[in-house]
């Protein structure tokens, strides 16, 4: 698949997002996407998939199966999960979703109406209906985002397997979580250009806090620190 000097812009007169983007991809690639917030990272992946189309350049070579799995999966849809993904097996002729719905722990979900899950659940939805068909290119938005752990650890393992048949494997993804996948490669969007080799070559270092709080605001509180990709548990309790 290649990308020739691919550029692209919302409206009319608007600034480029995506400027002269060059860059090619091969069977079993896969790509660690980084830039800041607002830098383009969702616009290029939404090119790479064939969502929208440049404003200039041109796309070539694309795989036929595409999956994309969104920063943000849409629930405001009027289905239980399983008819989701029942439906989304049928558009993509016949695809086994059973065996997703297992490994990235969704069985409790099944009955589950879209619109009630949780980010992170829904999350695993849009991940689900982008694995299911096996695709020869798969794009993933901030595919660790709201993830619990098991799900998180599983992930590499995931695109190692995509890309080990020959798949394409795009993830924008400012938490590291593929980094120490070997032959990984590193895109970066800087000022609208693609650059191929990391915005930071090392993982970034890690640090651990500690906080004291309610107890009865723990839930919520590590629903959200999870919801923000952060590793967080309980230790003890005071009094
Ligand atoms: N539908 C839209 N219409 C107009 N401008 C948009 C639209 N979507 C995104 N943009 C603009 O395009 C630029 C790139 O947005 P994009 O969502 O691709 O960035 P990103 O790198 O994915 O950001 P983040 O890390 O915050 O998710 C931003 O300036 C954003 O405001």
């Amino acid at each position: 698949m290649r990308l020739s000097k691919v550029a692209y812009r919302y409206r009319r007169r608007h600034p480029l997002v995506i400027e002269e983007a060059d860059a090619s991809l091969s069977p079993g690639d896969v790509i660690e996407l980084t830039g800041a917030n607002g830098a383009g990272k969702s616009t290029l992946l939404r090119l790479l998939a064939g969502l929208a189309r440049p404003t200039s350049g041109t796309i070539t070579d694309r795989p036929a199966v595409v999956g994309f799995a969104p920063d943000r999966f849409p629930t405001d849809q009027p289905f239980t999960v399983a008819d989701y993904l029942r439906h989304m097996s049928l558009v993509r002729g016949g695809a086994r979703w059973e065996p997703w719905a297992e490994r990235l722990g969704m069985g409790h979900l099944l009955g589950t109406a879209l619109a009630d899950l949780s980010k992170g659940s829904a999350h695993k939805v849009g991940l689900a209906q982008a694995l299911m068909a096996e695709p020869g290119l798969l794009i993933l938005d901030e595919p660790f985002a709201g993830l619990d752990a098991d799900t998180r650890a599983a992930l590499p393992g995931i695109a190692t397997e995509v890309a080990g048949r020959g798949g394409i494997v795009v993830a924008s993804d400012h938490q590291g979580g593929l980094r120490e996948l070997p032959g990984l490669r590193q895109w970066a969007i800087v000022d609208g250009r693609l650059k191929e080799g990391a915005a930071s070559p090392s993982p970034p270092a890690r640090a651990t806090v500690a906080v004291t709080l309610p107890a009865d605001e723990l839930p919520g509180f590590l629903a959200r620190m999870r919801e923000e990709g952060y590793e967080a548990r309980r230790l003890e309790e005071s009094s």
